[in-house]
């Protein structure tokens, strides 16, 4: 057979590691996912944002089939949910973690890499999840943040191609944020494609390069960082001005106003006239300053359309 008969197979960067596609979940008479669709890529970190309650620990719980979907479809490394070949090459960091609290860190580490066909020396976990000190010391009787280390180290020591990480950060200080989020962005380097939900919207900044937004259990974004903050006109005018910030909140296209000492900051869906009007009110205004809105304003704003759709809908 020549080359060229051969045909034509996904590349292995465009083939996704996971996948949902127009899965459905209800509890009883609650829908948790109402057609939700995403994918995760090689080499990648998908942020999943939402509202509490919006899906995003329903939507790994399927996907690692924890829960059955009442319909749709979910992969993982193209097998289904829950599959033991594909558990052995994905890594999951839980909110609940279900940690026997008496087991030594050296011990819970020992075990969990035994599950793996190719598992991180116990000296890389260490570094790479800051777990100097603490490998002698029962899991029950750390810090929450020693603990969530624990659980990151748990989550990686199989070397996986895909991991889960959900609110990984919460309750660590800053310095053992900014250790993890490097180690985030090592393993993606080297090709590991992470599922990340967090509520801190400036992880998502620094560690995503796609983003899904899901709002009672629907997706109402997903593209790349710079597309989602696109969407959203919004933009951020700053100024020192002694302008009324009261009346400045009244005019046509101003969202928000507010002053922070002899600066103002406004917030507009649409800057050139608001600018334009800055400008002609207050002929003494300078250090004028115009950005577009940041990923926690483009996410209100998209959870806000939906709000406003569905007002629409009930009407
Ligand atoms: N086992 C369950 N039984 C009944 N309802 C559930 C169950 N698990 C989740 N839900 C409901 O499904 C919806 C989605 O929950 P889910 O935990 O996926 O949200 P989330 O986006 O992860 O929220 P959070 O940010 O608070 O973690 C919520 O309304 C939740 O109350």
């Amino acid at each position: 057979m020549s080359p060229q008969s051969l045909p034509s197979l996904p590349s292995p960067a465009t083939v996704p590691l996971a996948r949902l596609h127009g899965v459905r979940k209800a509890y009883r008479t609650l829908t948790a996912l109402d057609g939700v669709g995403f994918s995760i890529r090689r080499g990648e970190v998908l942020s999943v944002l939402g509202a509490n309650g919006a899906g995003k620990s329903t939507s790994i719980a399927v996907l690692l089939g924890l829960v059955a979907a009442d319909a749709g479809e979910a992969e993982v490394l193209g097998l289904p949910p829950g599959d033991i070949a594909a558990r052995r090459r994905i890594g999951v960091m839980l909110q609940s973690a279900g940690i026997p609290e008496n087991a030594l860190v050296g011990e819970l580490l020992d075990l969990t890499r035994s599950y793996y066909p190719r598992p991180r020396s116990v000296a890389d976990c260490v570094a790479m999840a800051g777990l100097d000190g603490l490998m002698d010391r029962r899991y029950g009787q750390l810090s929450g943040g020693q603990q969530r280390r624990v659980q990151f180290a748990l989550a990686i020591c199989g070397s996986p191609e895909l991991l889960f990480l959900d609110e990984p950060t919460t309750g660590l200080d800053i310095d053992a944020r900014q250790r993890m989020w490097a180690t985030i962005r090592e393993l993606v380097a080297g090709g590991t494609g992470v599922l990340l939900t967090t509520h801190y919207l400036e992880e998502a900044e620094a560690l995503a390069d796609r983003v899904v937004v899901l709002d009672r259990g629907r997706v109402v974004a997903d593209g790349a960082m710079d597309e989602v903050r696109a969407r959203v006109s919004q933009r951020r005018i700053r100024c020192l001005s002694a302008l009324d910030v009261a009346r400045v909140g009244t005019w046509p296209g101003v969202r928000a106003a507010s002053r922070d000492g002899a600066r103002i900051e406004v917030v507009a869906d649409a800057a050139e006239d608001v600018v334009r009007r800055l400008l002609a009110e207050d002929a003494a205004l300078t250090e004028l300053d115009i950005r577009r809105a940041g990923l926690a304003d483009a996410f209100l704003e998209l959870t806000r359309d939906t709000d406003r759709n569905t007002d629409r809908e009930a009407a």
